[in-house]
């Protein structure tokens, strides 16, 4: 465990470039691997959890290497993957085991998956459930957890869908099951969550097609699936990016351009609800990046009004809560959230973990069972209590939007580890430092 203490911040300035988008990251490199031939990827990822698929992806046959900035995946074909001869160590990572628990189902084959303390005590029945229904069979750890073994089924069974809960793991696992399943295998969605598993599968030659009905959305896919190799480019991370575009609004002085930041309208709730807030966020330069929508963002300091944050925008900024409660913290007034009670559930519970944390740094909340209620500081610096230290529990989103407080602090947020923050944003200490410069 590495601490480390952020202090109060210069203001923000220049133009930073945040990596690559980690849910696109990880699903072009399990879609490379079933496609037959050579894929190019560039703009990847290279965190821990993207690596931590890259070499399950390996240890089940398919060749993924990097070619000077970019990488290149030799597939194996759907339903050409290997069993592996050691478990899968899917590390901090919830998208890569659930994913690939899900390629793996439709598969004749047999695999261990296990992780890090913390994806350990994370639900796996989300995916067991209608994986098994498929066909697959599981023996996982009590309260289904990992370690787990599992076993898949060849040929699957197609089945009909409707999640549950909110997630587009567990809708990409069905679909990636999907993928090698005799027939037509549905996911009835009925909030929508993140769609990149069916944009990209179409790049890839899948037959998969999108039915909106009454704001529910129904997915079905034709297996088994023909993939054929693509060259991708993959968009900076809306989520990287949601941590600049908080420090850049509650630092004084700040006027940042945060360059091709991934805008999928799946993905940007959090720049929406700081723009309600009054942040103060210019896309510059709109385009298209990989078949996704892509500007250059401007943010410039602002003075930040707290609200009522509209549960609806939930499932397109599930990850950007921490950081988001950190801009709360600094607003004026009141801000009010509800319906996260898929955050109790991520690499630690983050309302939780942000209550103690921003309590730690002086700020007054309240916590409900499914979001936080906090009274901001109308824009004067945080002022913990002395000693106080984040415990981010494994969870780069809790380190990160710590960080961020620190720097709109008056005397620095020190933080337990800041090492789970190279699961998804190895250079955010430097970019950080650089923007301050
Ligand atoms: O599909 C994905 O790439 C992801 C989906 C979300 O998880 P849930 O499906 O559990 O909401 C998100 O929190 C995670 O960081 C990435
Ligand atoms: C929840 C996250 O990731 P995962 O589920 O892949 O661990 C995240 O990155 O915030």
């Amino acid at each position: 465990m590495t601490a480390h203490r952020f202090q109060p911040s210069k203001p923000l300035t220049g133009r930073i470039r945040v990596p690559g988008d980690k849910s696109i990251s990880h699903r072009s490199l399990m879609f490379g691997a079933l496609a037959v031939g050579h894929s190019r990827i560039s703009g990847l990822l290279e965190g821990e959890d993207v690596l931590a698929t890259a070499a399950a992806l390996r240890a089940m046959g398919a060749s993924i290497a990097k070619d000077g900035d970019d990488w290149i995946v030799d597939g194996v074909g759907v339903g050409g993957l290997l069993q592996p001869g050691q478990a899968l160590d899917m590390g901090n990572s919830g998208t890569s085991t659930r994913l690939l628990m899900g390629l793996v189902a439709s598969h004749g084959i047999t695999a261990a998956f296990t992780g890090d303390a913390s994806l350990s005590k994370r639900p796996m029945n989300r995916v067991i459930d209608p994986l098994s229904t498929m066909g697959a069979s599981f023996t996982p750890s009590p309260g289904g957890t990992l370690p787990l073994m599992m076993e898949g089924m060849q040929p699957a069974v197609p089945i009909t869908y409707r999640l549950p809960v909110a997630s587009a793991q567990v809708k990409s696992a069905v679909l990636l099951a999907g993928l090698n399943t005799p027939g037509i295998t549905t996911v009835i969605e009925p909030v929508p969550t993140r769609d990149h598993t069916e944009r990209m599968l179409r790049g890839f030659g899948a037959e998969l097609t999108v039915e909106e009905d009454n704001g529910e959305r129904i997915i079905r896919i034709h297996g088994p699936a023909d993939l054929h190799p693509c060259d991708i480019v993959v968009p900076g991370d809306p989520s990287s990016a949601a941590f600049f575009a908080v420090a850049a609004s509650i630092v004084p002085g700040s006027d940042l351009v945060i360059e091709n930041v991934g805008l999928n309208p799946t993905r940007d709730g959090i720049f929406r609800v700081l723009t309600q807030m009054g942040a103060s966020i210019d896309k510059l330069d709109e385009r298209e990046v990989g078949g996704e929508p892509v500007a250059d963002l401007r943010v410039r300091h602002a003075s930040l009004k707290g609200i009522e944050i509209d549960p609806t925008v939930v499932p397109s900024m599930v990850d950007e809560f921490p950081v988001l409660f950190v801009a709360a913290a600094m607003a004026e007034g009141t801000t009010v959230t509800r319906g996260l009670e898929e955050l109790r559930v991520k690499e630690s519970d983050r309302i939780s973990a942000m209550a103690d944390a921003l309590t730690g740094a002086g700020v007054e909340l309240e916590e409900a069972e499914d979001g936080l209620i906090i009274e901001g500081s109308g824009g004067a610096p945080l002022r913990g209590t002395a000693n106080s230290r984040t415990k981010t529990h494994l969870d780069h989103r809790i380190a990160m939007s710590m960080a961020i407080a620190g720097l709109a602090s008056r005397d620095g947020v020190e933080i337990d580890s800041i090492d789970p923050i190279a699961t998804s944003f190895p250079n955010f200490i430097a970019l950080l430092e650089e923007a301050a410069a």
